[in-house]
């Protein structure tokens, strides 16, 4: 059994997140305990968030919040409360120095300045579906800072490649709600049991199937696809895959996670940089995508080599199984 192999934590099936994470940092001698504390911190935020979520169609959070985020996009009431309750939580926990969200335009200083980690976050993901009960998702990056403990966040702190993540995941409101993430080490899933309010081991050392059947892409803007995604989408017509397009991209790369599969979001004549974003959406998709076997990139360059020049800078993204991103990017 190869070094990997052993460092994998080997806890039963059933194993709630907590203990998973201790076991976690037990592999890592020097471990301090902030990072699992931060880990727990956007646990539990989740949980929370997850509660508006059970319950949007009741109460008065549904609809939008009247205010444009810096992506010119109208927030949700969703997308606000999301952002409160992670920010407030990471505050809180104090193991968190600055955070980059979607609906902030400025870098949030914490001013938690003994603190080591910066963390890249997506509070709701898929906002155009919560109104309309589908799944939506939440996606964080964690970074270590790079200037010292103690001194003001500077931006080489905040703009580094996703290569340098020390932890990524997601967490998907759907018909179950699952925490899924990595320190680099595999990735593991953990669905929520909410009589126990615990998040219990799942999916263990989940790995992307190599090839898939089935691709996810929004054929609304095919007749403004570069000629390879069109050719792609025609191939995997021709070979009988089935179209799958959630809207919520949490929820379209777990399928393809479990399942097999690619998603696109490509560069088009309205969005000549594709939609999504490097930091808060791509970087944390494209590690776990790796730890699982699968493959990101913008259609040239792995995902996680992109050296970030914008906290909200959009990149074309091909994210799924090895196989199909290669031949879906062949003639990018
Ligand atoms: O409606 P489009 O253009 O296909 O875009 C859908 C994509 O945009 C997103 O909603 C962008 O994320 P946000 O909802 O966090 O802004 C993705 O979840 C989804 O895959
Ligand atoms: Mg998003
Ligand atoms: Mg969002």
């Amino acid at each position: 059994m190869g070094k990997a192999e052993k460092s994998r934590i080997a806890l039963p099936v059933g194993s709630n997140l907590d203990r998973f994470i201790m076991k976690n940092q037990e592999a890592f001698p020097y471990a301090s305990g902030e990072l699992s504390q931060l880990i727990r911190d956007l646990a539990y935020a989740g949980k929370v968030v997850n509660r508006e979520i059970n319950r949007a169609g009741l109460a008065d959070i549904t609809g939008a919040y009247g205010n444009e985020n810096v992506q010119g996009e109208e927030q949700q009431n969703l997308d606000v409360a999301a952002n409160i309750r992670f920010t407030r939580a990471l505050k809180k926990g104090g193991e968190v120095a600055a955070i980059i969200s979607e609906e902030d335009e400025e870098i949030i200083d914490l001013n938690n300045p003994r603190s080591k980690y910066i963390v890249a976050i997506d509070p709701l993901d898929g906002s155009s579906n919560i109104d309309v009960n589908v799944s939506i998702g939440t996606i964080f990056s964690v970074y270590r800072r790079i200037s010292p403990q103690g001194s003001p966040i500077q931006t080489e702190d905040v703009l580094q490649p996703g290569s340098a993540q020390v932890a990524a995941g997601y967490i998907l409101y759907g018909s179950s709600t699952m925490f899924v993430y990595t320190t680099g080490k595999g990735v593991n899933g953990f669905t929520y049991e909410p009589s126990l309010g615990e998040y219990i081991l799942s999916h263990q050392n989940m790995k992307m199937p190599k090839d898939g059947k089935v691709y996810s892409i929004n054929e609304g803007s095919y007749y403004s696809f570069e000629p390879h995604v069109r050719d792609y989408v025609e191939a995997c017509k021709k070979r009988g895959f089935s179209a799958r397009y959630i809207g919520s991209l949490v929820a379209d790369f777990h399928r393809n996670l479990l399942k097999g599969g690619i998603y696109i979001y490509p560069s088009t004549e309205k969005a000549p940089n594709g939609k999504l974003r490097l930091m808060y959406e791509c970087n944390a998709l494209a590690m776990i995508a790796e730890q699982a076997g699968g493959k990101a990139t913008d259609g040239k360059q792995r995902i996680l080599d992109i050296q970030p020049t914008d906290l909200h800078q959009r990149v074309p993204f091909y994210v799924g199984s090895t196989k199909m991103v290669k031949e879906a990017t062949e003639e990018a």
